[in-house]
């Protein structure tokens, strides 16, 4: 989510040497309290899934036509990706939080005391005053190629993160054009804005179990910047939530399946027919939980705005313009006060 990240110690050390006081940081302000209350209710209806080897047939399309109209999420299925991948990575991942902190730290976001958005951190922290929420991730930059920069991966998912990014890219790549042609807009019409400096990253999310489930959240509510995002999320463990007309629900996961959302730029660019989804994840009191995220955007000089060919007299803008980079540093300002950039956008 951040560009900056504080050196403090991070949940994940925390929760080695508290076990039922809080340090202040983490609890939250009482107006953003989720009323005392983490659990989420059950979805009305269930989870739209969509069966990505479908996705060119007008009935599949259908399907994600509907899932985007409801939830701005779905369960993709049939994506190609190996379910042995996908248990590699988690593996990875968990052998990587369970590491001491020195080993962690080896990976750490500081270089020279400066906090880059690369490597391992605690929750991002913008002013010192501010709350955090209750996980460390790791963060990869993926694309573009020139700062990947391999050999700073943690080693324990580098193999398996690298062979994902690819695959999940295929999958953005066939959702991508699938969602172009619901909108009637030039198949490529999104993925023709992935050049070679569009912006790709990974996100690995580890939340410990947390002692006060009702003072902190794991995640604050937000919805994600880029056009797509593909999650992998822990089977075993629940905690993502949706919200949808002011409630809060559950979203259930499905062994070899991802989550597919919407960000906040494809919002923008299909000028609101498809609104980002707004997420965010709760703890729990004595399980862990780990996801990955991969993001996939255009690059920072891009221009966000609706398609042309989808404005008409009577089709005016919905969203002013901006540049990526500039909408994606509003987001980081705006969330350490829990409020969302896309809001500020509308016209
Ligand atoms: O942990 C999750 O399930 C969601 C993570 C998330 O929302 C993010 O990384 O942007
Ligand atoms: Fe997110």
């Amino acid at each position: 989510m951040a560009d900056q990240h504080s050196s403090v110690a991070t949940a994940t050390t925390i929760v080695q040497h508290v076990s039922e006081e809080l340090p202040s940081r983490y609890v939250l302000p009482e107006q953003h309290r989720h009323g005392g209350i983490p659990a989420g209710e059950a979805m009305p209806e269930p989870l739209p899934v969509v069966d990505i080897s479908r996705l060119p047939t007008t009935d599949e399309a259908s399907k994600l036509r509907a899932a985007l109209e409801s939830w701005g999420l779905f369960l993709a299925t049939n994506h190609g990706i190996e379910a042995s991948l996908l248990d590699a990575l988690m593996d990875g991942a968990r052998e990587f939080f369970r590491q001491p902190l020195e080993t962690r730290q080896e990976f750490s976001n500081l270089v020279d005391g400066t906090p880059r958005h690369k490597g391992y951190t605690d929750h991002p922290v913008l002013s010192q005053d501010q709350t955090i929420d209750w996980f460390d991730r790791v963060h990869l930059a993926i694309d573009p190629e020139d700062e990947r920069d391999l050999s700073s991966w943690p080693r324990f998912f580098r193999d398996a993160m690298l062979e994902y990014a690819g695959e999940s890219k295929k999958i953005t790549d066939q959702v991508l054009r699938a969602i172009a042609t619901l909108l009637e807009l030039e198949e490529d019409h999104f993925i023709s804005k992935f050049t070679d400096r569009a912006i790709t990253f990974a996100a690995v999310n580890y939340y410990p179990p947390c002692p006060a489930p009702d003072h902190v959240f794991g995640f604050r509510p937000h919805s994600d910047g880029r056009l797509i995002t593909v999650l992998l999320a822990d089977n075993d463990i629940g905690g993502l939530q949706v919200r949808k007309d002011g409630r809060w629900y559950n979203v259930p996961t499905k062994p070899g399946s991802l989550l597919v959302f919407v960000g906040d730029s494809l919002e923008i660019m299909s000028n609101g027919a498809f609104k980002a989804a707004v997420h965010r994840v709760v703890t729990n009191p004595v399980k862990e939980r780990i996801s990955l995220a991969m993001f996939f955007g255009v690059d920072g000089d891009t221009v966000l705005e609706p398609a042309s060919a989808l404005l008409d007299e009577t089709r005016p803008s919905r969203y002013r313009k901006m540049r990526t980079k500039e909408y994606i540093q509003g987001i980081l300002e705006l969330y350490s006060r829990y409020e969302r950039m896309i809001e500020t956008m509308k016209i």
